[in-house]
């Protein structure tokens, strides 16, 4: 049971391949996913990355798995690692090449041999139907609309890259805020499935900066489809450029906005280790 771990910002991942788990088809348990992302019980991890998978749509397909054992449509920084993989094990020819996930198809470009990659996550919409956000509402772009969680009353975006993003802009930003507020924003009931959760302080037109509370994950140090999504919404607030250097505790994404708000991102990968899981790991449950 081989297992390659990278982190991206110190947003880190356990890249999986199919082939070393034939009796896992098609993919692991709940259980399984949540023992092994276990920061105690468990090698640990933001998240478990299971490919290379048949595509017939890219060249590879990719499943998602958040540590509390839900699904994502989509990671940023799972898919730089993701790729940075195929790279290592020379699953890949060209540094040029397509990824399927749930949340729809990647291109990703190699640089710096996996040290730094970018790769085109495709366009965010803030299509309330499309994120979703309460479907009871009236078909419209989730901007500026009121969210009163705990005691505090806060005026946020929507927004989807593939996964669901709340998006908060506020004057000053911190962990603290992220843990105290993240949790209810993550499972309210506005978000039929759920939504990763962005606090976003504009510095200038260039750089914003982001605490971050992810679905399925928690507090994380860094998130690539969470930078996607708050710099399409300050661009969309007319509050930033095309080009946002996206500022995070675990460090800095670069984000390309095109007209139609598709995204480019770049960032970099950095390898932890590889190794073997050993059988007794599953005798855990947590
Ligand atoms: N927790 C997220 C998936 C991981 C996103 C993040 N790690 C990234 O780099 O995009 C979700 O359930 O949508």
């Amino acid at each position: 049971m081989r297992y390659h771990k990278y982190h991206a910002l110190g947003n880190d991942y356990i890249v999986l391949d199919p082939r070393d788990f034939p009796s896992w088809q098609p993919a692991p348990t709940i259980d399984q996913i949540r023992v092994v992302c276990h920061r105690n019980f468990g090698v640990g991890s933001d998240g478990i990355l299971w490919g290379p998978l048949p595509s017939k749509q890219s060249e590879f397909g990719l499943r998602i798995f958040n540590p509390d054992g839900s699904e994502a449509e989509k990671s940023g920084n799972g898919l730089r690692i993701f790729s940075r993989f195929l790279w290592d094990q020379k699953l890949v020819r060209a540094p040029a090449f397509t990824v399927e996930t749930p949340g729809g198809n990647v291109e990703s470009v190699i640089k710096e041999n996996g040290r730094l990659i970018t790769v085109a996550m495709g366009r965010v919409s803030f299509d309330s139907a499309k994120i979703p956000v309460n479907l009871a509402g009236a078909a419209r772009e989730v901007i500026n609309e009121k969210l009163t969680v705990l005691d505090r009353e806060f005026t946020y975006c929507a927004a989807t890259i593939g996964n669901p993003h709340c998006v908060i802009p506020l004057a000053e930003i911190s962990p603290e805020i992220a843990h105290r507020y993240g949790p209810a924003i993550e499972t309210h009931p506005n978000f039929p499935r759920k939504t990763n959760v962005q606090f976003l302080r504009v510095r200038d037109r260039q750089n914003i900066q982001l605490e971050i509370w992810e679905r399925g994950a928690g507090y994380t140090l860094a998130s690539g489809s969470s930078s996607s999504a708050a710099a399409a919404v300050a661009h969309r607030l007319g509050l930033v450029d095309r080009n946002v250097t996206v500022h995070m505790p675990g460090g800095t994404i670069g984000i390309e906005i095109g007209g139609d708000f598709s995204i480019m991102m770049t960032g970099t990968v950095n390898k932890v280790a590889e190794g073997t899981m050993h059988p007794e790991l599953f005798a855990v449950k947590v």
